[in-house]
């Protein structure tokens, strides 16, 4: 019986390789013949005068299209398509899965499309990661996103009267507002000083004067991360919701690692741990938003309360409510917004600090005198880290220009994510037309890591000083944005959808960045696996064994670290060089 049974299996393995190389081969053959077809109808100048279909990739897998070679490596993948598409086109269209998907790039297109809110919606993505990711019923998020309504009761673009609207009006007031916003830096700062100020993993100064202080040793970015999520989310939220939940940070950082299976929706027994940790956060925030309404008052105009945290996440909790979501919907909102807060602005000042302390040409000092000229005069003879920082001067670039360069280049060089739209109506982009139903991605690396557009040094170089402009006559050297316009720059997205805790997360990570170096001291060790103290890199602070981007971390915003930094740390003098 064996005899037989081998070589049929074995004919029928071959025959269906034989099927699948076949299927494969000649879709791609399909796919490149129609797109050099179409190239060339296009270089002919044939159709120029009306909008014409976009150019659509070559691929191999029916159905799926180019949705695996993304998902595989999406760095690879945009470098292959731009050698595909030519100098010339800077629009194209793919199958991903059920949906084409077009894909843009081009500094006039992407300004295009943040100008262009009436035809594209966010609203399919949205519905995905709050029903996937934060476990919002369907019908909850039919209220969330309930359309705008004119005073006659009909669904219209342009009412003023939907949730949407309200949301609008409390991130300009409660998020937005300059008021607010130096509010809420001051709350983190506080908090993050008095975390690091006690922290006691870090030995505290000598009592004398002369003595220096002690070393420990650390894992650099996770040392940071705790410390910044415990301020972060005590100025957003109150200090009840950790003082409740001690495992918060634990769970929000495996459902940050864990993101896109839930996006995907992956099944429980694929994603068990990205399903347990969001089933633990759900429950964390809902008895925490139980607690602050038997304990606190909503209706407190107060910047800050223990309970509700933030006047923005009352206000919002207010405007839950009101639209009559559930407890477990409005915790999965509060979520939402915490894992906004958290999963970018952290990993950024993270990706910031190392450069600075592993920086090869050394801009530690004159990152330090900078900011030395932005502390506030302390009565204590200078030998306490106790330090207040003037935010207004931190964030005044004529006081800080090297600061505000390092800032702006760590957004270019680590953010990347694939800003998303849905067509809601037929619209056209560099004569092209695009269809509803379909989807728009337009990847940020495609212009923040362009050789063309960034020159001297190279887009992939990460170079501190990129923003900074030298008078010609005076020698005087300024922070300088001119190199960000033209829909080249946008880490923070754009248009109706431009991500509204900017303004906020430059202010977080500016003060974050100032408080550990002017009240630490640190020396590099190794590069270590992270949480671990396993050696991965070589032993050097000269650029050499600098942590790449972390697999899979690409198109979500600030890319994740591939490892960490093991540091020898000590309170700051605050006299010390
Ligand atoms: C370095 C830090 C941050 C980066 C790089 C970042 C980036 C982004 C990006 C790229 C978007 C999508 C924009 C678009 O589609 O056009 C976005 C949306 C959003 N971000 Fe941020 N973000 C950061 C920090 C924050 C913070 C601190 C908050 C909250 C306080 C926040 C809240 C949001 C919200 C609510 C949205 C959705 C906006 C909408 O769909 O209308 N983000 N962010």
């Amino acid at each position: 019986m064996e005899s037989i049974a081998i070589p049929i299996a074995f004919q029928v393995l071959l025959f269906l390789s034989l099927g699948v190389a076949f299927i494969l081969g000649s879709t791609w053959i399909i796919t490149t013949l129609r797109f050099y077809a179409h190239l060339r109808k296009l270089a002919n100048g044939k159709d120029k005068d009306r909008p014409t279909e976009p150019l659509a990739l070559p691929y191999a897998v029916p159905w799926l299209g180019n949705y695996i070679g993304l998902l595989i490596d999406q760095a690879s993948f945009w470098a292959k398509m731009k050698k595909t598409l030519g100098p010339n086109h800077q629009l194209c269209t793919t199958r991903m899965g059920p949906a084409k998907c077009y894909i843009i790039t081009g500094g006039q297109n992407i300004q295009a499309i943040f100008k262009m809110s009436r035809h594209l919606s966010t609203d399919p993505i949205e519905r995905q990661i709050l029903k996937s990711v934060f476990h919002i019923p369907d019908r909850d998020i039919d209220i969330v996103q309930q359309p705008a309504r004119d005073d006659k009761g009909k669904a219209t673009d342009m009412g003023k009267r939907n949730r949407k609207y309200d949301i609008e009006k409390i991130y300009e007031n409660f998020l937005l507002a300059p008021r607010a916003v130096n509010m809420l830096t001051r709350k983190f700062l506080d908090v993050f000083g008095e975390a690091l100020d006690q922290a006691p993993e870090i030995l505290p100064l000598p009592e004398a004067n002369s003595r220096e202080a002690e070393w420990a040793t650390v894992n650099f970015y996770e040392w940071l991360k705790d410390h910044m999520f415990t301020a972060s989310t005590t100025a957003f939220l109150g200090s009840r919701v950790l003082e409740m939940n001690p495992d918060l940070a634990k769970d929000l950082w495996t459902l940050d690692e864990q993101f896109l299976n839930l996006v995907y929706g992956l099944p429980r027994f694929l994603a068990r741990s990205g399903h347990e940790a969001r089933d633990r956060l759900v429950n964390s925030a809902s008895r925490w938003l139980d607690d602050a309404h038997n304990h606190g008052n909503i209706e407190n105009s107060e910047d800050w309360d223990p309970y509700f945290g933030s006047r923005f996440f009352r206000e919002k909790e207010k405007m839950d409510q009101k639209m009559g979501l559930d407890t477990k919907s409005r915790a999965g909102i509060k979520l939402a917004f915490l894992f906004a807060i958290s999963s970018n602005a952290i990993p950024a000042t993270g990706w910031m600090l190392l450069h600075i302390l592993t920086s090869p040409t050394n801009i530690l000092s004159r990152i330090l005198s900078e900011l030395r000229s932005c502390l506030l005069p302390n009565d204590d003879n200078n030998n306490t880290t106790t330090l207040s920082i003037a935010i207004p001067d931190l964030l005044t670039p004529t006081r800080t220009p090297l600061l505000h360069s390092l800032y702006t280049e760590t957004l270019r060089y680590h953010v990347a994510f694939s800003l998303s739209r849905d067509v809601k109506s037929r619209c056209t982009i560099d004569g092209h037309l695009l269809l509803p139903g379909n989807t728009i991605m337009a990847p940020s690396w495609m212009m923040h890591r362009n050789n063309d557009l960034w020159t001297d040094p190279p887009a992939d170089i990460f170079y501190p000083e990129r923003f900074l402009a030298t008078d010609e006559k005076t020698g005087e050297v300024s922070f300088s944005t001119a190199a960000t316009g033209g829909g080249r720059y946008f880490p923070y997205g754009g248009g109706a959808h431009i991500c509204p805790g900017r303004v906020f997360a430059k202010q977080e990570i500016l003060a974050a960045v100032a408080r550990v170096l002017v009240g630490f001291e640190f020396e590099f060790v190794d590069w270590v696996e992270t949480g671990t103290e396993r050696v991965v890199g070589k032993k050097s602070v000269d650029g050499r064994g600098f942590p790449g981007h972390k697999k899979g971390s690409m198109g979500l915003g600030v890319m994740a670290m591939e490892w960490d930094a093991r540091v020898r740390v000590r309170r700051r003098m605050l006299g010390s060089g």
